[in-house]
């Protein structure tokens, strides 16, 4: 299968602290790769480094087989990273439609002129639609953004960054924050987005047993290392793993969550 992200020894230190420790990983293109370990395992740090947010103390990161280790998070967006929060600037007073049509105009790098063109708006508004369909937002395309609820508004960041048609998409715990009846209908919308066949989705999750039936792949992290990585069944077959989850988690949500699909 083919990789395209790779990071090698990656290892970031605050201070005489290792949020993430010379963690090497390959994430194979189009396959859904999911990056779980308990609150401070170092997931979202992770994210940062491969994101550009941060600059690792050591290690490198490749995409496509370059080493964009030194690029910065935007040179990484052109290249083909995008990351869901780069986008959470949703303009809260306009149309969910607008939003999507702005992301996808700025995509387009379409200068005013150009985008003035009736053809070039058209298609623009065609494109936006489509997105929302896929994101199950369709019915909210001319509600102003701040009227929605947090969970449609995730449902447009992800519109929003699929609108930059990036060919990894870095997603940091879509359902933070979501209710328990709002959680089904964002990974339905992942889901899909997976089925289509043509992207790299790399997810962070604190839940396991959310992502689990989703995932190709899962890496493990925990107090900054790579634990394990594997299939979902060599994952959920790890005693290690379950350990650390479990045993070894001072966090009695995170054991109350392991298996409770
Ligand atoms: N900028 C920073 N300065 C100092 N320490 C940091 C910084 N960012 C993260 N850390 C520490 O690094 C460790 C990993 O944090 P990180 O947020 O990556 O974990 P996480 O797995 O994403 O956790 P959660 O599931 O709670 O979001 C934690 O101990 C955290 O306190």
């Amino acid at each position: 299968m083919k990789t395209i992200l790779e990071t090698k020894d990656l290892t970031i230190a605050f201070g005489g602290h290792y949020a993430v420790n010379n963690v090497s990983v390959e994430i194979p293109k189009n396959q859904f790769t999911s990056v779980i370990g308990p609150n401070g395992a170092g997931k979202t740090t992770f994210f940062n480094l491969i994101s550009g947010q941060l600059a690792p103390t050591k290690g490198r990161v490749y995409f496509k087989g370059q080493n964009i280790t030194k690029k910065s998070s935007t040179q990484r967006t052109r290249l083909g990273i995008g990351r869901s929060f780069q986008i959470t600037n949703v303009f809260p007073n306009v149309t969910v439609l607008e939003n999507v049509r702005l992301a996808i105009q700025s995509k387009e790098k379409v200068r005013f002129q150009m985008f003035r063109h009736f053809k070039h708006y058209e298609k623009f508004e065609a494109d936006s639609k489509k997105l929302l369909r896929l994101v199950l937002l369709e019915d909210k395309m001319n509600t102003i953004a701040a009227n929605l609820s947090h969970g449609e508004k995730r449902k447009l960041e992800i519109a929003m960054l699929l609108a930059l048609d990036t060919e990894v998409l870095l997603l940091d715990e879509p359902t933070a924050g979501m209710s328990l009846e709002e959680v089904p209908a964002i990974l339905e919308v992942i889901e899909k987005i997976k089925n289509q066949g043509n992207r790299t989705i790399v997810l962070i999750e604190h839940k396991m047993d959310l992502v689990l039936e989703l995932s190709d792949q899962l890496m493990v992290l925990y107090n900054g290392e790579l634990l394990a990585k594997g299939s979902p069944e060599e994952i959920m077959a790890n005693e290690t793993v379950q350990s650390a989850y479990i045993g070894g988690s001072t966090n009695e949500q995170d054991a109350a969550e392991v298996g409770s699909s």
